[in-house]
């Protein structure tokens, strides 16, 4: 995999991940922290880009907003069971968080015997975190595959040092081709940028339609291209012409 080409903001819509794209990965999901000049740096791209600039999340477009704060972004979160095309617009919501509540009742012994295993509850979405409990990784999927026994319209994804359960029928792939449909991000050529599991079906798609798929880090990736760290994103971000 090569080093990624410069962003040309007359051509490309740039799709970023958050969380170990964007954000250094930390034991506490509440606790992640943009720099101020990394910020200032997303928000004259999206300037530059004409406003084809998203983020795209397994995070609430909420969480998001709050970590980017004051600036607010184009975005799909929840992996893309919620959407925004434009910074100021609505949030748009293809799932509600009734479709998990057997979910959260029947995962709820596992999470009283095992303190150690967190539950995050994203709504449309459920996490279970064992990045500060490795040993229980067994557990937190298993708990999982039994809580999702018989549940064909529901999708587990294995993140990292996650395990995480939504509505099936979208993924982050699916999600960039939508918004490529829709200004401001139609007829222009798709750059993205990930770094885990949930990332690969964007990168695929990415890739197979003319893009530049970015990977961040060492993991294994179908992308055409790669970022050594956070830091190197920016860096690269910083560097768009
Ligand atoms: O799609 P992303 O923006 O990469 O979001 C994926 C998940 O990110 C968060 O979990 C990850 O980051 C946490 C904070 O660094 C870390 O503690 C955890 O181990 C990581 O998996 C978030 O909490 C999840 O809801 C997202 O799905």
């Amino acid at each position: 995999m090569s080093q990624p080409p410069l962003i040309d903001s007359r051509r490309h819509a740039v799709f970023l991940d958050f969380d170990g794209t964007l954000v250094d990965l930390v034991d506490d999901p509440s606790a992640v922290v943009i720099a101020p000049a990394a910020l200032a740096r997303l928000e004259a791209l999206r300037a530059e880009l004409s406003g084809a600039l998203a983020i795209v999340s397994g995070r609430r477009i909420a969480d998001l907003d709050r970590f980017l704060s004051p600036l607010r972004f184009a975005a799909a979160g929840v992996h893309g069971l919620e959407r925004r095309l434009h910074p100021d617009g609505a949030v748009e919501r293809l799932a509600g968080p009734e479709t998990l509540d057997a979910l959260r009742a029947a995962l709820a012994p596992t999470l009283l015997a095992e303190s150690r295993l967190t539950l995050e509850d994203k709504g449309t979405a459920l996490v279970l975190h064992y990045r500060t409990a490795p040993d229980l990784k067994d557990r937190a999927e298993q708990a999982m595959t039994e809580a999702t026994q018989g549940r064909d319209d529901l999708v587990v994804m294995l993140g990292d040092n996650i395990v995480e359960v939504h509505p099936a029928g979208m993924d982050k792939g699916v999600a960039v081709a939508e918004m490529l449909q829709q200004p401001p991000f139609a007829g222009r050529v798709p750059v993205y940028v990930g770094d885990d599991t949930t990332d690969e079906f964007a990168l695929r798609h990415v890739r197979d339609n003319g893009g530049v798929s970015i990977k961040v880090g060492t993991k294994e990736s179908v992308a055409a291209h790669r970022l050594a760290d956070v830091g190197a994103v920016h860096h690269w971000l910083g560097a768009a012409t």
